[in-house]
């Protein structure tokens, strides 16, 4: 669809095909589209290190390390998408056909996890577990790639739809986008930690990973379908060409020219970048100096999502150790990480609406360089508690693991049958005992079988429990199996709530909120107009190092004690929040359309009348302008920080 301009205004009118309430209607599909995909790749995400744990039979460690490089590569691929979509394909291309691997990297995912494809023994495990490892492996690779690919170009896509007269209704879209996200997080990781505890298999059952996973797979392929069937709806803008490359070139050439030139017969030049003078546009090299400030500023952000993206790994691991029996629900460990986006539905509106203006009422300029730092400070704190939590629970625990093990030991002269209405226990000759077997939390029903021999008993089973029943061999024909049937409880259930984790959840959230939403929009207003998503995808880029670190730190540090690990989480951001506020302090706001808008008039324009002299020194005046970072706008106060 081209761009209408109003003849009396001049305002550029993209999506006029519809319009409902002052909106185009072709976002209702680009919104709805976001939720089925952030349902999708957080309901997924949600049960992964449980997967890995307890299907793939992974260590902790091993299952946070995959957790963590699986999560970086979701950041490493929107460099790719955004190039991808800029100088080839276009982002609606471009969303569609990743989208399509993103969707087939879900299926692999569903797949991986159907237990009976390789139990030819039928015992209720994997026999070939390099299939199911091998599979799992590449649809993580797909996914990371689909998830990463279209993240710059939905949300950017979005905005494009949106004439110059809908700037209000753009603004609106971005919050509105924002709440799709966390909407679909919240459902997803309330339902498939649900799907992961259910039983299900066709020879034994098992916990239903392959549901877990199907059902986001099935989600992905609605978001698919729902953005296909708004495809006449849309606004394409052409692909602007490769920015990205552009700019490293420039880079290249600014490195490579002073490197050339450097003897000291050749004079110095103000920054470095111009030395790119000679080849490249002066409006370019400003850009990239603007770009440039930013991206340092960046170097210390990663330690931010190191601590953060935790919550999906180290901390839902923590969970399993933990009762989360609530009286009325009982929440699945992974089901804890629902508590993030709950608060995130509920702390933006209240810091947009209460908190900041507040703040602001008592004459704090409150900038984003110091929320941001704020941010940081919340959640060092939040690692804090997740210490003491885990003080706390090793204080308690005796083992490991959240699921009850049961077995049975058949005191009687004759062979018994043992089961539930989830688990089958077999056949248990006499004198002999059976296997652990994983039951439920709550109660649950034990079925008896022996002969003309029929009866059942209940139990209660506290998260983490195991008990070992004795079959008395006194056990006949109407015996009550309910008083007969004694239990000796082998390990006691986990006695540390799950509540505990609120509190580490509410810093890291809070922390959230102040850090990662206000950074977003300093990235997006400190961006040159053509190089708004080289910064996005410079700020994604800090979330792959962030879990890069994680695997690094995990590593090298080897703590015996995981709380010791918190605590060093917790002092490395705390250190590197102190230099990052320490940097901040010496950045100064630009406004990049206006340094932008001093430079094409005077650099553009060839038929201007102004003599050569008065344009060169107008151009000096602007470099040290930009250089200095004189313009100290931010939302049109003198400010620093
Ligand atoms: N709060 C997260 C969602 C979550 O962790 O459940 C968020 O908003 N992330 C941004 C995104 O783009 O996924």
């Amino acid at each position: 669809m081209a761009d209408h301009e109003d003849p009396k205004t001049g305002k550029k009118n993209k999506g006029t095909s519809k319009e409902v309430c002052g909106y185009p209607l072709s976002i209702f599909f680009i919104v709805v589209n976001e939720f089925c995909e952030r349902f999708s790749y957080y309901g997924m995400r949600a049960v992964l290190v449980l997967y890995f744990k307890y299907f793939l039979r992974w260590d902790d460690d091993l299952a946070t390390s995959i957790y963590h490089t699986f999560v970086a590569l979701c950041y490493l691929t929107p460099i790719l998408g955004a190039i991808v979509a800029d100088s080839w394909l276009g982002k609606f291309k471009t969303i569609i056909y990743l989208s399509i691997v993103y969707a087939i990297g879900q299926v692999a995912m569903a797949v991986s996890a159907i237990h009976d494809i390789t139990d030819t023994d039928r015992d209720g495990t994997p026999n070939n577990m390099t299939f199911h490892v091998v599979l799992s492996m590449v649809g993580l690779f797909l996914i990371a790639l689909g998830t990463g690919g279209i993240k710059p170009c939905v949300a950017a896509f979005g905005g494009d739809q949106f004439g110059d007269h809908q700037e209000r209704q753009r603004r609106t879209f971005f919050s509105v986008f924002y709440l799709c996200i966390n909407g679909g997080s919240l459902l997803s990781t309330i339902i498939t930690p649900i799907l992961r505890a259910q039983n299900c298999g066709i020879y034994s059952k098992q916990k239903c990973y392959s549901l877990a996973f199907g059902v986001p797979a099935a989600l992905m392929v609605v978001a698919l379908v729902v953005f296909i069937v708004g495809s006449g709806m849309y606004y394409k803008a052409k692909p602007e060409g490769n920015i990205m490359g552009d700019v490293c070139k420039c880079i290249g050439f600014a490195i490579s020219n002073r490197y050339k030139h450097r003897s000291k017969q050749y004079p110095s030049r103000e920054h470095w970048m111009d030395w790119a003078e000679d080849k490249y546009d002066k409006l370019l090299i400003a850009q990239i100096k603007m770009v440039l400030k930013v991206l340092f500023l960046y170097i210390p952000l990663p330690m931010f999502w190191t601590l953060f993206d935790q919550k999906g790994s180290r901390w839902t691991l923590q969970a399993t150790t933990m009762d989360g029996n609530f009286g009325a629900i009982v929440i699945q460990p992974d089901q804890m990480q629902t508590v993030n986006p709950i608060l995130i539905l509920t702390l933006v509106p209240i810091m947009d609406s209460v908190i900041y203006p507040l703040i602001k009422k008592c004459g704090l300029n409150f900038t984003p360089l110091k929320r941001m730092t704020v941010g940081m400070f919340l959640a060092a704190l939040a690692f804090v508690c997740a210490a003491v939590v885990q003080i706390e629970i090793d204080v308690s625990r005796k083992h490991l693991t959240y699921f009850n093990l049961t077995q049975f030991v058949n005191g009687m002269n004759k062979p018994v049958n043992v089961s539930t209405s989830e688990v089958v226990f077999g056949q248990i000759e006499k004198f002999h005992y059976s296997n652990y077997s994983q039951i439920r939390n709550g109660r649950a029903t034990f079925f008896l079988q022996s002969g003309q021999l029929s009866c059942a008993f209940s139990r209660d089973f506290g998260f983490g429990s195991s008990y070992t029943f004795f079959i008395p061999s006194t056990l006949s024909l109407g015996s009550n199996c309910q008083e007969s049937i004694t239990g000796a409880e082998d390990i006691k259930p986990n006695s540390v709530h799950m509540a505990l984790q609120v509190p580490q959840y509410f810093f890291i959230t809070a922390g959230e909120v102040m850090f990662s939403v206000t950074g977003l929009e300093f990235s997006y207003s400190q961006a040159p107009s053509n190089m708004k998503a080289v910064l996005q995808a410079g700020w994604l880029l800090t979330v792959a190092i962030g879990n890069f670190i994680v695997l690094i730190v995990a590593e090298v540090a080897k703590l015996p004690k995981q709380w010791t690990e918190y605590v060093l989480f917790a002092s490395l951001l705390l250190c590197v929040c102190i230099i990052f506020s320490i940097m901040a302090y010496f950045y100064t706001y630009i406004d990049p359309t206006e340094i932008e808008a001093k430079f094409r008039r005077n650099v553009g324009d060839d038929d201007d009348d102004k003599n050569d002299k008065q344009r060169k020194l107008e151009m000096e005046m602007m470099k040290r302008d930009l250089d200095r970072s004189d313009d100290e706008h931010y939302k049109g106060k003198q400010t620093k920080m």
